[in-house]
């Protein structure tokens, strides 16, 4: 593999400052609470405003002031998302079998309690992400879900935003962002009830301060600054691959965009074409710094070099632009989300084709999707036996502890052998 542009050295690893100063502010939190977080809002979010919650009288005014086509484009995309979490619901399934004679087990779902839904807002509201988290939420069955957002003007939530929240179901909504929003979610404090899992994107602090939390409360993924790796041949359109590059690259100076072909031409041809684009792009400031420090071209020699090298990127967002889609997608094993050929784009999975938006960076892709019902729910289990089955397992799983040196343990099988011997009255067999 060469490289005809190369990422400025990965400083990524060294984040000690901002895993000190996330810690930092969750610690502050814990312990002052509802102080800590007025703080933080103040200094990171210009709050100016009093109640954190939203009222359902500014809900209702926003949604009087939306225009009716925003929303019949927000109810699409909310529909096809809502749709496709169903679908994937649908393919999880209880069951209950025997396993050997008289060995009942089983599986349940039961969604989770409570929880916390974060929609970014610091640089673009992400309406979608509102649906993203709160309306997939809702759809694995989730009995609560707290929606939080930064307020854009230190006073209210961006109105896109809150209409999106409450549309996808949120039971309440509170105008607050970043680290402070996580902690409160997850300690309880300004009035939230303190939830079970956090979920959402962000930003380099949100995806720290999730990491921190995680334990304490659960999360969904690590789902931080946006990444897009295209791989494509001299079949694609360099002007379309160039104009991906750059959309994901708007997202911020850390989104990283990265491209592999086996053309040096057509590497050539997207670098200049990307260098033409970013001159009237209107949100180029953010692409160009992004492009320059984390762009990437990459000249391979085969499809499966190309596999490899993706793979060993584990990029959130994957597009492959080439004559041979479907053998990408039989042998790629990591990415988030992928977009096979030029008529599907990331920014149709941003905004609501209908898979979720929310989905695994730096390298998480290795070890899981993205955001989906199965993220809020549990699979738990159960078991059941006969006195006879309870018997005849009793001496195995018996010896099984005595290997282990756990006394108590044997003695929890022994007096169950003993209790459910033959011909013993207690518990015989029914
Ligand atoms: N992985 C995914 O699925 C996915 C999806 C969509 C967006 N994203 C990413 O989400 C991110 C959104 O970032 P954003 O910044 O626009 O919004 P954000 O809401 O994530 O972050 C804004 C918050 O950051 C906090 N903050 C700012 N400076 C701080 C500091 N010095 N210390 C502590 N907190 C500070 C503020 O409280 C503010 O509310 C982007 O990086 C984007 O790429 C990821
Ligand atoms: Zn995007």
């Amino acid at each position: 593999m060469k490289y005809l542009k190369r990422a400025e050295p990965q400083s990524r690893q060294n984040n000690d400052d901002l895993v000190q100063h996330v810690r930092k502010m969750l610690v502050d939190i814990e312990s002052n609470r509802d102080a800590a977080v007025r703080h933080y809002a103040e200094t990171y979010d210009r709050w100016q405003g009093g109640e954190f919650l939203v009222s359902g009288d500014e809900i209702e005014a926003v949604r009087k002031s939306l225009s009716p086509v925003f929303k019949d484009d927000f109810a699409f995309a909310k529909k096809q998302v809502v749709d496709f979490a169903k679908r994937q619901r649908d393919t999880l399934a209880e069951f209950e079998d025997e396993f050997g004679d008289g060995i009942v087990l089983g599986q349940k779902i039961i969604p989770v309690e409570n929880a916390g839904c974060y929609i970014p807002g610091g640089k673009y509201p992400l309406i979608s992400a509102a649906i993203m988290s709160v309306a997939t939420a809702k759809a694995a069955g989730v009995d609560y879900v707290l929606g939080a957002a930064p307020p854009r003007d230190g006073k209210s939530i961006y109105p896109h935003t809150l209409y999106a929240l409450a549309e996808s179901g949120a039971d309440e909504i509170y105008a607050i962002g970043g680290v402070q929003a996580f902690a409160s979610m997850a300690y309880g404090c300004v009035g939230m009830r303190p939830v079970d899992i956090i979920t959402g994107p962000g930003n380099a602090y949100v995806a720290e301060a999730k990491r921190q939390l995680f334990g304490m409360v659960g999360i969904d993924l690590p789902a931080g600054p946006t990444e897009i790796l295209v791989i494509a041949d001299d079949s694609a359109d360099p002007a379309l691959v160039a104009a991906d590059l750059l959309g994901q690259a708007e997202h911020g100076p850390d989104s990283p965009a990265w491209l592999i072909t086996q053309s040096t031409s057509f590497g050539e041809a997207v670098a200049a074409e990307i260098e033409t684009q970013l001159v009237t792009l209107p949100t180029r400031q953010v692409a160009r710094a992004s492009w320059d420090r984390w762009g990437e071209i990459m000249v391979v020699d085969s499809d499966d070099e190309a596999i490899a090298v993706s793979d060993r990127y584990a990029p959130e967002h994957l597009e492959v632009q080439t004559a041979r889609n479907d053998y990408y997608l039989a042998n790629l094993r990591n990415y988030g989300s992928l977009f096979l050929g030029e008529e599907s784009t990331v920014a149709y999975g941003d905004k609501g084709v209908g898979t979720n938006h929310t989905l695994p960076t730096g390298r998480a892709a290795r070890y899981t999707g993205g955001l989906w019902v199965g993220k809020f729910l549990k699979t738990v289990t159960y078991q059941r036996l006969t006195p006879a089955a309870s018997r005849q397992i009793a001496p195995a799983m018996g010896r099984l502890c005595r290997a282990e040196g756990m006394l108590a343990h044997e003695i929890t099988a022994d007096v169950r052998a003993e209790r459910y011997a033959e011909g013993q009255t207690a518990g015989a067999d029914e």
